[in-house]
């Protein structure tokens, strides 16, 4: 199999006309990696992969795969490959000549265009498949053909947009895992578009937050969950309550905010000025029902709704001038002291739950 390459979007800009698809954005994505594109339909993120792969032009800025600036060649001389939502197979053609057809392309002879397709179809598990066409496959096998063609070509790297958005939930599940074990197994660098946060957080390395045309936050799963950069990224990763207030405090760490006609919640992470408006997230499921709270890590709601979720129950409370605070609780936790819609509770969290959000420049 081929090397892997990095890539390196610098300054990349895309205007379709006067409307600004990717606002001058700036990524490194490293060598053998898997990179999910995350966002909201219309952020930008299939612009930013067609521009990696050449099928889009740049209007400002460079793309590097590995030493090469790519920038200006056509998507066959880049060295990635790519592998399309609707896979993109040729119906009159069967499986073998549907993976060789890049091979056939490039003038390689049959007997060697057909031994390399066999080989990329055992990689896929679909040998056994070589002379069917595309309309007599199911829809997971047909994404194997697609991916098996993608990959003939020897890239550096394999962008792949929504790959796994026409499949059914069980077999989106077991085509997800099966792409994590080729990149792996091939060593490549993958970027994956996606506008699943499951999907991201179960495959990337590096997942890659966008919003209008930017990126919010670029880092390991992990680190965008649980240090989301800005309000957008805490809300569109779910699983936080965001709180916008005005700061009436400041420290060398952290602020405390006050929320209109209501409490006043401390945070740590980031130092506002006073008078700003600022954004703090609260994790939903480290917020503890009843106990005392400390002074700003905590309120007394009126609770709005509960829903029984199995292994947890989610309870929604408004109170202190905050509306729809969400709390993940544990069903043994709740199930010991049980809550009802219209009853007061006190919601309470700890300091290292609360985390200043920051802003993008615009
Ligand atoms: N060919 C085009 N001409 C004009 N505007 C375009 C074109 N392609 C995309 N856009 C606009 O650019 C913006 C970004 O589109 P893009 O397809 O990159 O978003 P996306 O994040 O991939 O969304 P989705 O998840 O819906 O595919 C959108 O506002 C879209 O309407």
């Amino acid at each position: 199999m081929s090397k892997a390459a990095a890539i390196d979007i610098a300054s990349v800009s895309k205007l379709y006309g006067t409307t600004a698809a990717v606002r001058s954005i700036n990524l490194k994505v490293p060598a053998g990696s898997y990179c999910c594109l995350l966002g909201p339909s219309g952020c930008g993120k299939s612009t930013t992969l067609r521009m990696i792969a050449g099928h889009e032009s740049i209007t400002s800025g460079d793309v590097r795969l590995g030493n090469t600036v790519v920038t200006d060649l056509p998507p066959a001389r880049r060295g990635t490959a790519m592998m399309f939502q609707s896979y993109a197979l040729f119906p009159h053609l069967d499986v073998t000549d549907n993976v060789a057809f890049s091979l056939k392309m490039k003038g390689v002879a049959k007997d060697e265009r057909r031994a390399r397709a066999a080989e990329m179809l055992k990689l896929v598990h679909m040998e056994t498949f070589a002379t069917r066409k595309p309309a007599q496959l199911s829809g997971g096998q047909q994404q194997r053909v697609a991916l098996a063609r993608a990959l003939i070509t020897d890239p550096e790297a394999l962008l792949l947009d929504e790959p796994l958005s026409a499949l059914d939930p069980f077999l989106k599940i077991r085509m997800r895992a099966e792409l994590k074990r080729l990149q792996s197994s091939l060593g490549i660098t993958f970027v994956h578009v996606t506008h699943s946060q499951e999907e991201a957080m179960a495959l990337a390395d590096l997942v890659v937050v966008m919003n209008d045309g930017r990126i919010e936050q670029a880092a390991e799963p992990r680190t965008v969950f649980e240090r989301p950069a800005t309000a957008f990224v805490a809300r569109f990763m779910g699983d936080h309550n965001v709180i916008a207030g005005r700061v009436v405090e400041r420290n060398a760490t952290g602020i405390s905010i006050e929320v209109e006609s209501g409490g006043r919640f401390r945070a740590e992470g980031a130092v506002r000025e006073i008078g700003e408006t600022a954004d703090i997230a609260v994790r939903t499921d480290h917020v503890r029902i009843a106990g005392d709270a400390e002074p700003g890590l905590g309120f007394t709601g009126t609770v709005t709704n509960v829903e029984y979720r199995g292994s947890s129950v989610k309870l929604t409370a408004s109170g202190a001038g905050i509306e729809d605070f969400t709390a993940i609780v544990s069903d043994t936790d709740f199930f010991a002291r049980p809550v009802a819609v219209g009853e007061t509770v006190p919601l309470a969290w700890q300091a290292e739950d609360a985390l200043v959000l920051g802003r993008l420049d615009s």
